[in-house]
């Protein structure tokens, strides 16, 4: 595939030469580029958003790139013409250098790329449609000498139709001799125009309007001139049933001011939005910290990386706001990336606060038909602020002045499958270089590769900004280390230490809030026999089934977390049939049962995975926390970020060792983010909070650093045992993941792909496997992996993943994760 970035030539038909354009086709069997001729009457730029023919289909396609000779394998009269243009420059050109970009680094075909970024469904099942574009046509005379037969015959079609317009599709049953030519020659004496329907579903959503016309009419009845007046006072445009609404009337006293010429009624097109009421907010007054911060952001003029380190509650969010506002003054725009969705009620809401309806909220969570909404109004260039989710880094916002990564660290940003998996932060860093513009990475506890990148080059567009105190004096709130071991021994033998317990009882009569940390949803982690040691298993993975039990009369359920298989947890054990099935690990589930035990009064609320599935159910229960309607918010990892209440002054960790003994390189580091983060919730306000952590082996270094709340200690010893092992940030990794229902298929190929990659005479790397997954089998698929370890400085070239796919066998399926975050 070639750049698109180079081809911004527009059209210029002189004489005989004749222009083709390549095309990314949007169909399931299109493969790379698909080159196309464009007639004499057409314009065509890249960008353009274009039907084809493909096979015996018309498809949409984007032209990438135009170029006046044809590549000499190519037979001219076998390269068909482009059948129309639907929209002119819907993509400016860096966009698709940025697109182009993440498929090549990621290796993944260019349309998969282009059907990550997109909303769904905007070319696939678009519809093209022909519509006239006069009512007042030229006499028949005429028309007669200007058309063709058939071009006469289509007109005469179109003029049947109540609308005006009709499907492509509908037109070509009408037995019209070459339809696309036909139109085309109706299109070139500017009496029709062809455009495509968007898919069923997420069309534009229309709804009746009523606009006043006059402003003083005269001869209206006391009830006319009522609602006028009431349409006049609301800006002179209103929805009509909102107009209804509030004045009372019925539509026949509008529909009279209509026929009196006073008012039209007419559709115009809602955009659909998620509905929310915040109060006006100002800006804060910085603290020194901020405003360093601030002046540095603000100076910077093109291309700049800034790396805000800032301790939790040391106000980075602030220090975005007022980054931001000058910029919409002047018209740009900004993108604003959060980790995930638990987290945006608050922010959007301090961002609507500030910017009211500029503010657009953009993620995987909202319907189709608000996406495509959104993508309309970013596309409009208005200034806007469009806070989202990963994919939101794929914004169309033309005329960007700042991207912003906040929690930078956070591994949401990075997509594990499908293909692309892009790291946001990765594609933020080139849109900020494509763009010249500003990106932002903040954190409290930065991803270790940000921390290096920013402080070790000394390039002069990257900048490390600290805001070392929390905002007003605050202070961190202290760690509080309690070794489970010993509470044990002391005849302890709840989940909950003493410390702990006392620490929720003064909760209760002091009339503050906290929060608790669990790592795990659900109940308990496993389930076994304590008979004979059987535990039970998920059928289709290698993991052992979680057990769920929402109260403690509800049936006992066991969840696989990987593939979702559930069943009822059996009475006996099914290897001995003994009746001694135990639960070990406690889940959220657990903890609540338990706490009501010993807390009858405790208000609590779960907030988990589980209990925030539906659409608005983070913000409801965010709400309610917020107004004090319990006492413990309880939760897992979800929680660990964003929440800023002040009222929250105790944070209960209840089992740090379940964070703090994953396998894989970047464990530590998990860790440490994870209890720092959720640390970070107690003690915002003017009370001061703590921290009670709860653990096995409060001497692991990660536990240590908690306590220290000392970020560079810990990334310095961290640093220093990834350099070792040539880990990132000191070298670079591809995770190839293959996996198939036979396991010895998977486990041949696995074995082949190797021998290929071995026998690369242009290999930089180093590889590691082929070996099993951590978990061998999910969802009935048995799992093998190959890391290659590549050194710095080097591009991460590998062998066509053709080549390797046809090596692979045909049972198994290969994807390549570069950069990978999850090695399991
Ligand atoms: N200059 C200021 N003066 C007064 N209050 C401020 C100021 N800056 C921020 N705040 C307030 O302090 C609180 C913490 O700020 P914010 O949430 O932005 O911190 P943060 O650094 O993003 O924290 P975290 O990383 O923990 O999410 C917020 O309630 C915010 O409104
Ligand atoms: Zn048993
Ligand atoms: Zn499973």
């Amino acid at each position: 595939m070639t750049s698109a970035s180079q081809s911004v030539v527009p059209n210029s038909v002189t004489g005989d030469v004749t222009v083709w354009v390549q095309v990314l086709v949007d169909s399931p069997g299109a493969q790379g580029l698909y080159t196309y001729s464009v007639p004499d009457n057409c314009v065509v730029r890249s960008g353009d958003i274009l039907t084809v023919p493909f096979g015996t289909q018309l498809v949409g396609g984007i032209a990438l790139q135009l170029c006046d000779v044809l590549p000499n394998d190519l037979d001219p009269s076998q390269i068909k013409p482009i059948d129309a243009v639907m929209r002119s420059a819907f993509f400016p050109p860096v966009y698709w250098a940025l697109l182009e970009r993440v498929a090549t680094y990621y290796y993944t075909p260019l349309m998969q790329v282009v059907r990550a970024a997109l909303p769904p469904r905007l070319l696939a099942k678009s519809q093209r449609r022909v519509r006239l574009l006069s009512a007042d046509l030229p006499d028949a005379a005429q028309l007669a000498e200007l058309l063709s037969p058939m071009g006469l015959k289509l007109l005469q079609i179109l003029q049947n139709s109540k609308t005006g317009d009709y499907a492509w599709q509908f037109l070509q049953r009408q037995k019209i001799k070459g339809l696309a030519k036909t139109v085309r020659e109706l299109t070139k004496v500017g009496l029709v125009e062809t455009f495509f329907e968007p898919p069923q579903g997420i069309r534009p959503k229309l709804q009746q309007a009523v606009t006043m016309l006059q402003s003083s009419p005269a001869q209206l009845t006391d009830r006319q001139s009522e609602v006028f007046e009431l349409l006049r006072r609301r800006g002179g445009e209103m929805w009509l049933t909102e107009l209804l609404h509030v004045s009372h009337a019925s539509s026949a006293v509008v529909k009279a001011l209509a026929n009196k010429g006073c008012v039209t009624i007419a559709p115009q097109e809602v955009l659909r939005s998620e509905q929310y009421e915040v109060a006006g907010d100002q800006a804060k007054l910085l603290t020194l910290d901020q405003q360093a911060a601030l002046a540095t952001i603000t100076g910077l003029s093109g291309n700049a990386e800034v790396l805000l380190h800032g301790v939790t509650g040391s106000g980075k969010t602030e220090v975005y706001l007022q980054a931001i506002a000058p910029l919409l003054a002047q018209g740009q725009s900004a993108l604003v990336l959060v980790p995930e969705i638990g987290l945006t009620p608050q922010l959007t809401d301090r961002f609507r606060a500030r910017f009211g309806d500029r503010v657009c909220v953009y993620h995987s969570a909202l319907s189709d038909g608000e996406r495509y909404d959104t993508w309309r109004k970013m596309l409009m260039g208005q200034p806007q602020v469009v806070i989202g989710t990963r994919s939101a880094v794929f914004a169309p916002l033309p005329n960007l002045g700042l991207i912003v990564l906040d929690e930078e660290h956070d591994s949401s940003f990075k997509q594990d499958q499908p293909a692309p998996c892009y790291h946001a932060r990765m594609v933020a860093q080139w849109r900020s270089e494509l763009e010249n513009c500003p990106l932002i990475l903040g954190s409290a506890t930065p991803a270790l590769e940000s921390w290096q990148h920013i402080r070790t080059a000394p390039v002069p567009q990257r900048h490390y900004l600290s805001l070392p105190e929390r905002v007003g004096g605050r202070a961190m709130p202290p760690v509080k280390v309690v070794d489970m071991r010993q509470e044990l021994i002391g005849g302890n033998r709840s989940m909950f230490s003493r410390r702990l317990q006392s620490a929720i009882r003064e909760l209760q009569a002091t009339g503050k809030q906290g929060i608790l940390f669990i790592h795990r949803r659900g109940y308990s982690t496993h389930v076994s026999c304590r008979s004979c040691g059987f535990v039970m298993e998920c059928p289709h993975c290698d993991v052992s089934l979680s057990h769920h039990q929402t109260h403690p009369d509800a049936m006992s359920i066991l969840r696989c977390h990987y593939c979702g298989y559930t069943q009822a947890q059996p009475s006996r054990c099914p290897s001995c049939d003994s009746t001694y099935l135990k639960h070990f690990g406690s889940g959220t589930q657990k903890v609540i049962q338990e706490l009501k035990r010993l807390f009858p009064e405790l208000r609590m609320l779960r907030f988990d995975s589980d209990t925030t599935r539906t659409k608005g159910a983070h913000r409801a229960l965010l709400n309610q926390f917020a107004k004090g309607e319990a006492d413990l918010l309880i939760g897992t990892q979800m929680l660990t970020k964003g929440i800023d209440l002040p009222q929250v002054t105790l944070v209960g960790i209840v089992s740090a060792d379940g964070v703090l003994h994953l396998q894989d390189f970047r464990a530590s580091e998990r860790a440490f983010q994870t209890l720092l983060q959720v640390a970070g919730r107690a003690g915002r306000g003017d009370e001061p909070g703590q921290v009670i952590l709860q653990t096995y082996t409060p001497e692991h270094p990660v536990v240590e650093a908690v306590v220290r709340q000392n970020y560079a200690e810990f990334v310095t010893a961290e640093l220093g045992l990834r350099e070792l092992l040539d880990y990132p940030p000191y070298g670079r990794l591809i995770l190839l993941r293959l996996s198939s229902p036979e396991a010895e298929a998977v486990e041949k190929g696995a074995e082949k792909v190797a021998s290929v990659l071995a026998a690369d005479p242009a290999a930089q790397y180093e590889i590691l496997g082929p070996a099993p997954a951590a978990i061998t089998r999910v969802a009935r698929r048995y799992r093998w992996q190959i890391m290659l370890k590549f050194p710095l400085d080097v591009a991460l070239q590998i062998p066509s993943i053709e080549r390797l796919r046809s090596v692979s066998g045909s049972l198994v399926s290969l994807s390549i994760d570069v950069d990978p975050m999850t090695i399991l």
